[in-house]
């Protein structure tokens, strides 16, 4: 249905898109992921002609929407846009936003336009709001009314710009639930999204955007489970992961937790789990003399959750003397290292560049 040919795209010195070449099938979703400031929203904004490329070709249904003789209103109708800021019309209400298209570009009756826009509001779950102004309404339900808009276009595609990003995280998964619905009824979609987990669970084929270039394709299991390239796999394991570098023996631990808690979330881990990760990492740190009023800390420690295992992993790295937890009477106080052994799972000291390093599991 969409098939893009060595696409290029500069915005004056910046090269953003180098070479780009995908296909996208009938109902087929696509996620397409990657790093900040790769090109995923420029790669999309492409595709209906937002931004103008600088080189390369665009097929929709085989006609060329770049050459000159194509129509191009006619071609860009065929894709429905969902952007990050809802964009939906201010002094307009919800259902006014609906019609105003089919009514003004389909040629479609006020009647027509407005049964069929009952329609949609109701199947993203909000008709109750249909005489609502955007202001009136919470972020979430402004975009299900913005991708209810697209649909009343009728569209072969749609296109989502980070359709969740500008959302309170509790508005997020409203939204995705009415993605996922179009996705199972078989919508065309290419979804730019930093939502890592409904990229996986949603998606037929994921591209890995980097360099300019679709890096990597592929479906989902291969580029969250095992992906091919090294950037794909530094990328899936850096947003698997939790990272805090601890250099000062003054560090904000209340801020730390909150991440760590924010973390256990966005990967659902129950509630057991979320606290026995930050018991452990209390425990370690002390154990590591971050809470012991120690001059020097330097202190790096990784929390991956693994999806193919279902297990949370915790990795602390310690610069110092040679210190292992585990050997016995090491340490003064033993009931913290009671509290780590019985917390978690294959637990491992190892001495690596002269620093302590210990891994576990967290014990579900
Ligand atoms: N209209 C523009 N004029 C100049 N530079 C732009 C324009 N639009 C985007 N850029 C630049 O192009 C690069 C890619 O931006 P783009 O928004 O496509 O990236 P992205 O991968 O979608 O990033 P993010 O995930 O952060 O949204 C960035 O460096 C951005 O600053």
């Amino acid at each position: 249905m969409i098939r893009v040919e060595h696409l290029s795209k500069q915005f004056g010195e910046l090269t953003v898109l180098r070479d780009v070449n995908a296909e996208i099938k009938k109902g087929e979703v696509i996620s397409i992921i990657g790093p900040s400031g790769t090109g995923k929203s420029t790669f999309l904004r492409c595709l209906n002609l937002l931004e103008m490329p600088s080189g390369g070709r665009i097929f929709i249904d085989g006609a060329d929407i770049l050459d000159k003789s194509a129509d191009v209103p006619k071609l860009r109708q065929k894709m429905g846009m969902v952007f990050q800021s809802f964009n939906l019309f201010a002094h307009l209400t919800a259902l006014e936003n609906l019609t105003i298209g089919p009514v003004k570009l389909l040629g479609r009756s006020k009647e027509q336009a407005e049964k069929k826009a009952m329609e949609l509001l109701k199947m993203v779950g909000v008709a109750e709001k249909a005489g609502s102004f955007p202001d009136e309404l919470s972020g979430g339900q402004k975009q299900r009314v913005a991708i209810a808009r697209c649909l009343a276009m009728e569209p072969e595609i749609i296109l989502f710009d980070e359709p969740t990003s500008a959302l309170d995280p509790t508005m997020v998964s409203e939204v995705l639930a009415v993605i996922r619905r179009l996705a199972k009824k078989g919508m065309t979609m290419a979804i730019v999204t930093h939502e890592m987990d409904f990229a996986r669970d949603v998606s037929n084929r994921v591209f890995y955007m980097d360099e300019g270039i679709i890096y990597e394709e592929g479906p989902p299991q291969q580029i969250f489970e095992s992906p091919q390239k090294e950037k794909t796999r530094v990328f899936i394991n850096r947003v698997r992961s939790y990272s805090c570098h601890i250099d000062n023996p003054d560090y904000d631990l209340y801020a730390m937790n909150g991440e760590i808690e924010t973390f256990c979330e966005k990967h659902a881990l129950p509630k057991q789990t979320r606290n026995r990760a930050l018991l452990l990492v209390e425990e370690l740190l002390v154990v590591f003399g971050a809470w012991r009023g120690a001059q020097a800390v330097d202190i790096d420690l990784t929390l991956s959750y693994s999806e193919k295992q279902d297990s949370l992993e915790l990795v602390v790295e310690s610069a110092g003397d040679y210190l292992n937890p585990f050997e016995e009477n090491t340490l003064s106080d033993q009931l913290g290292i009671t509290i780590v052994k019985n917390l978690s799972e294959n637990m491992e000291y190892r001495r690596v560049n002269n620093r302590n390093r210990v891994g576990l599991t967290v014990k579900k």
